[in-house]
């Protein structure tokens, strides 16, 4: 058992993570000596995005390797939607087995995958809105801190250009991003913390809403240190009045004395909403933290479609063996029968299935690579995303 109130590795990995409900019926099937051949699918209903940018297979495949099963999915950082263009669900996982051998791992595949979607289909959203502006996943103080490099890696892969964690940098092998604390003006004052940063920081942002007005203390910044890249506002909300009008007041005042490189970010309370209207107004980079962190998961489910070779599901679900169909060119997309692998699309393309086996027989085919994950998942963002 961890120290912290937490499921460590070991009980995931042992199903001791799940619910109590699949305990039973693995305890009556047992009893009863059932066990099928079932093939369990992996669907969004009702998804709270237009767009999913389908992440946190990665943990599936770990969960469920040398399970005696075989495991087909979309590719993480696809975007897509929830249904395809005939409104059928599209199948995001299609796992295959004896029910036994993974009935419980239910409950950990959708924790995986629901929470990680969401914070990364959230992030995409933020990224198609801001284009080329950079925004930087700050919210691992707001979540557990188990679930830091999940946060950060599912902000990455939806198009956030950084990560403030340490320990997510290191598994994302990219180096994290950061500014400057409040503490360190408070404890050294704004004048040596700037010097401070200045003389030892690669980025060079200082952070100014610590103890004077915003604009004072950009020009004060500015006049001092000309060549900062950034001055960042993080200023409390019981001080912002008109945060934007703030902004386009900041900006005037460091291009009127020639500081046009200085240039603005913003963070603390910023959500989608925020991001248009602040960067028209003059930001030219984000610091995004409780928002993206707390994104309201995706509602996917698993449902068995398939016993033994009989088509059968629970009603309100499509039942049978099926495969993604998506065309290259334009993004459509059809779920069709398994046997059907490819077909012409009406754009003139051709649509390809896009379901891929990462697991056969328990043994794991493929583990993408992060960097070709982000990359698919900003090429579909900029081309498939309609905002
Ligand atoms: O979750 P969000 O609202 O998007 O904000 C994330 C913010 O959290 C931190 O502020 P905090 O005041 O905790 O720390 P600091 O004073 O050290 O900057 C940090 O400065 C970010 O601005």
């Amino acid at each position: 058992m961890s120290k912290f109130v937490m499921a460590g590795e070991d009980e995931i990995l042992n199903g001791d993570v799940t619910d109590v409900y699949f305990d039973y019926t693995k305890e009556y099937l047992k009893k009863l000596d059932k066990n099928p051949v079932v093939t369990m699918e992996v669907t969004a209903p009702s998804a709270e995005y237009d767009y999913i940018n389908f992440t946190g297979l990665n943990d599936v495949i770990s969960l469920l390797e040398n399970k005696n099963i075989d495991l087909y999915a979309i590719p993480e950082g696809t975007v897509i939607r929830n249904r395809d263009d005939a409104g059928v669900p599209v199948p995001f996982i299609r796992i295959t087995g004896h029910y036994l051998d993974f009935a419980e791992y239910e409950t950990p595949i959708l924790g995986f995958i629901c929470q990680a979607s969401g914070i990364s289909s959230y992030s995409s959203l933020i990224k198609k809105m801001l284009g080329d502006t950079p925004f930087i996943s700050f919210g691992i103080r707001r979540m557990h801190p188990a679930i830091a490099p999940m946060i950060d890696r599912s902000a990455y892969i939806g198009g956030a250009s950084g990560v403030s964690g340490v320990i997510s940098g290191k598994i994302l092998g990219i180096t994290p991003s950061g500014t400057m604390p409040h503490a360190l003006s408070l404890i050294l004052g704004d004048d040596l913390a700037w010097k401070t940063q200045h003389d030892n920081s690669r980025f060079r942002v200082f952070l100014i809403d610590t103890f004077m007005d915003e604009k004072f203390a950009a020009i004060k910044a500015a006049d001092e240190f000309p060549d900062i890249d950034y001055i960042r506002l993080d200023t409390p909300s019981s001080r912002r009045g008109n945060f934007i009008n703030i902004i386009r007041e900041i900006r005037w005042e460091l291009d009127l004395r020639n500081h046009k490189n200085v240039k603005i970010m913003v963070s603390g309370g910023i959500s989608l909403d925020d991001v248009i209207p602040l960067k028209n107004a003059g930001v030219s980079a984000f610091g995004i933290g409780t928002s993206i962190a707390s994104a309201k998961t995706v509602d996917f489910g698993m449902d068995i479609v398939n016993i033994e070779g009989n088509n059968i599901t629970k009603r309100g679900k499509f039942s049978g063996i099926k495969n993604v169909l998506r065309c290259d060119a334009c993004g459509s997309t059809r779920v069709v029968d398994n046997q059907i692998n490819e077909m012409p699309c009406s754009c003139g393309g051709t649509m390809r299935n896009i379901l891929v086996r990462y697991i056969s027989s328990g043994k794991i085919n493929i583990m993408e690579d992060i960097n070709k994950i982000r990359e698919r998942s900003l090429n579909q963002i900029n081309k498939f995303m309609n905002l």
